[in-house]
């Protein structure tokens, strides 16, 4: 189970949600959300395919925008458009592959620099190459600073996205399940990483995964997703909301059987694996 200390939590919150619902036309996804999140957190989010774990990511990075009730940060409403606060990384093509390394990461912070050209010049150019190279060392990639993505390994491509994402120092990082696609012994080097940040940079994380025991080992709080209410003949009817809201630290063997029995019947009920 967890070995985090949650050291960086703080008492204050950052992200409420009241009664939060979303819906595309008729289909319902999300209903009846309500939770309060600290700054310092780290949530994980695990729930069966198509249960609307990323949907809500996307609401919390503001390209998707709320159908019913209130997402709030800092109190206020999440502004419906990518903000510098929150950074993101996917479990893929989340980098450029047109650009060198180096350039993926400073384009990251151009864009908030400059929203209208999308680039910046002269001295705070220099200082911005000079930061992204110190991201680059942070992540790992020193070496591969002048090398295009399609070079990289996949977990060397996550490191890169992770370094994109921080240097426009998000509070908020969200991260759509970003080491689904790697190798056991890739992850675990990507685990320390990512813990090592969350602490030194007191980030706020969100966290997407399909592996019940990586939500475990990364949180400091599990969140599930799942439906309370199913109408087999449509299956749209019904959004799914938090049905378990664990403190990590404090789930024992019979908590962590529960939740693999309920996605396992969700999974079942749905068709879904
Ligand atoms: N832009 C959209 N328009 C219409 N429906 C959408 C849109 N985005 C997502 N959906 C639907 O919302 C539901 C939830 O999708 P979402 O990607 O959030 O699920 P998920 O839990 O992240 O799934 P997975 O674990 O497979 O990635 C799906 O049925 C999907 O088809």
């Amino acid at each position: 189970m967890s070995t985090n200390s949650p050291t960086t939590t703080s008492n204050r919150t950052l992200i409420e949600l009241n009664h939060l619902g979303k819906s595309y036309d008729d289909h319902i996804v999300l209903e009846k959300l309500n939770a309060k999140v600290n700054e310092g957190e780290f949530v994980t989010l695990v729930g069966t395919s198509g249960c609307g774990k990323s949907t809500f990511l996307k609401l919390l990075l503001g390209t998707e925008t709320v159908s019913t009730g209130e997402l709030l940060l800092d109190g206020k409403p999440i502004s419906n458009e990518p903000g510098p606060d929150r950074g993101i990384v996917f479990q893929k093509y989340s980098v450029f592959p047109h650009l060198s390394v180096r350039e993926n990461v400073v384009i990251g912070k151009e864009f908030v620099e400059n929203r209208i050209l999308g680039r910046v010049f002269g001295k705070k150019r220099k200082l911005l190459l000079e930061e992204a190279d110190q991201w680059l060392e942070t992540v790992g990639l020193s070496a591969a600073r002048h090398k295009y993505p399609h070079e990289l390994s996949g977990g060397m491509q996550q490191r890169l996205a992770i370094a994109q994402a921080l240097i426009k120092h998000p509070r908020v990082l969200l991260l759509d399940e970003p080491f689904g696609a790697l190798d056991p012994g890739i992850r675990k080097d990507m685990h320390k990483m990512v813990l090592e940040l969350w602490q030194q940079h007191k980030l706020t994380v969100f966290m997407v995964t399909h592996d019940l025991n990586e939500g475990f080992y990364l949180g400091t709080r599990l969140w599930v997703f799942d439906k309370v209410r199913l109408d087999p003949h449509a299956p749209e009817r019904f959004g799914s909301t938090i049905t378990f809201d664990l403190p990590v630290g404090k789930v024992d063997q019979t908590s962590y059987q529960s939740i693999d029995q309920t996605l396992e019947h969700s999974r079942q009920q749905l068709g879904v694996c």
